[in-house]
């Protein structure tokens, strides 16, 4: 996590962007002569690039979520892979949501993302249901690349539940408990020659949802070297007030997702957006864009100067 960490400590934000455009997050007028799902491909990108341009100098990173992107087809994959470079190039930390998991073999091969440098991540999300041999792939990968890998724990959505918080032992340890000890085993696995080790984090970070606050700061104490990828702020109704036990007690170990709440903040804004031009339009998207990072940031910032003040 060194390159995160370090890119948190520059802009004083742990707070991360997600890059997830639907036709719905895009002002009209930029989709207005799209026909085709190439052309929509591109409108994307163009939104895509507003936003990262606003936000460059005061967030650490950027979350793409492929999902959004594979709905377009070849284009739209092209697209996803050309924002991730898009984004490196201005400096920011990539955070592919792929949220990749098979057997071993297949596994080898998701584990390209890392290792082959078209993809332009930084980081992965990958899926544990499968054990050690669908993760081993993407923890060698990551050690080789020094890259990172956040491994789904305790995910945002309501019905995570039905398995997540299912007792695994006598003790009453829940799953998402049992994979928290298994990520800080495969990141301990990595730690040894790992650069990221002098951070006191691990390359193997964990998700776990910010809709979750008594979840996550059990976890948190439960894996003191795994950095935390935190989703559900915002949209999903996760609040800052939640937050705070989810960092470590010198503020650092989390970063805060939010994609909808950001990248469609322009939706507020009372500018009659169809009457703009494209290039008119992605500066509204940019600006509102950045208002509710700033926001975003302040937000997160005031609940974890308001923890250390509780504990003083
Ligand atoms: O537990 C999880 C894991 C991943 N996500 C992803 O994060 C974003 C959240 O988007 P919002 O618009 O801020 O709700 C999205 O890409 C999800 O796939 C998650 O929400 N929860």
């Amino acid at each position: 996590m060194r390159k995160l960490r370090e890119a948190i400590r520059a802009t004083g934000n742990p707070s991360v962007v997600g890059l997830d455009p639907t036709d719905a997050l895009l002002p009209a007028v930029l989709l207005r002569d799209a026909g085709s799902l190439e052309d929509k491909a591109e409108a994307y990108y163009a939104f895509n690039c507003a936003i990262i341009d606003a936000v460059a100098d005061i967030v650490p990173a950027v979350k793409p979520q492929i999902a959004m992107y594979e709905a377009l087809g070849p284009a739209g994959v092209a697209v996803y892979a050309r924002t991730n470079a898009y984004a490196q190039a201005q400096g920011l930390y990539v955070l592919g949501d792929i949220k990749r998991g098979d057997i071993g073999s297949t596994a080898a091969a998701y584990a390209a993302h890392l290792s082959v440098d078209v993809w332009h991540e930084d980081a992965v999300t990958v899926n544990p249901y499968l054990g050690s041999d669908g993760i081993t792939p993407f923890v060698d990968a990551a050690e080789e690349y020094d890259k990172d890998i956040f491994v789904l724990a305790k995910t945002s959505n309501p019905s995570s539940s039905e398995l997540q918080d299912l007792p695994v032992s006598d003790g009453g340890m829940t799953l998402a408990e049992h994979v928290g000890g298994l990520i800080e085993q495969w990141g301990g696995a990595s730690s040894s020659s790992s650069s990221s080790s002098s951070t006191g984090y691990s390359r193997v970070g964990a998700v776990v949802g910010a809709t979750h606050p008594e979840a996550g700061a059990q976890l948190r104490a439960l894996m003191p070297h795994t950095f935390f990828l935190v989703p559900g702020y915002g949209a999903q109704g996760g609040t800052a007030a939640g937050l705070a036990g989810f960092f470590d007690s010198a503020g650092s170990g989390a970063l805060i997702n939010s994609s909808r709440g950001i990248i469609g903040a322009w939706r507020a804004r009372p500018e009659a957006f169809d009457s703009l031009s494209t290039s008119a339009a992605l500066e509204m998207v940019g600006t509102a864009a950045r208002e509710a990072a700033v926001a975003m940031r302040e937000d997160i910032t005031t609940a974890l100067r308001e923890r250390t003040k509780e504990s003083a």
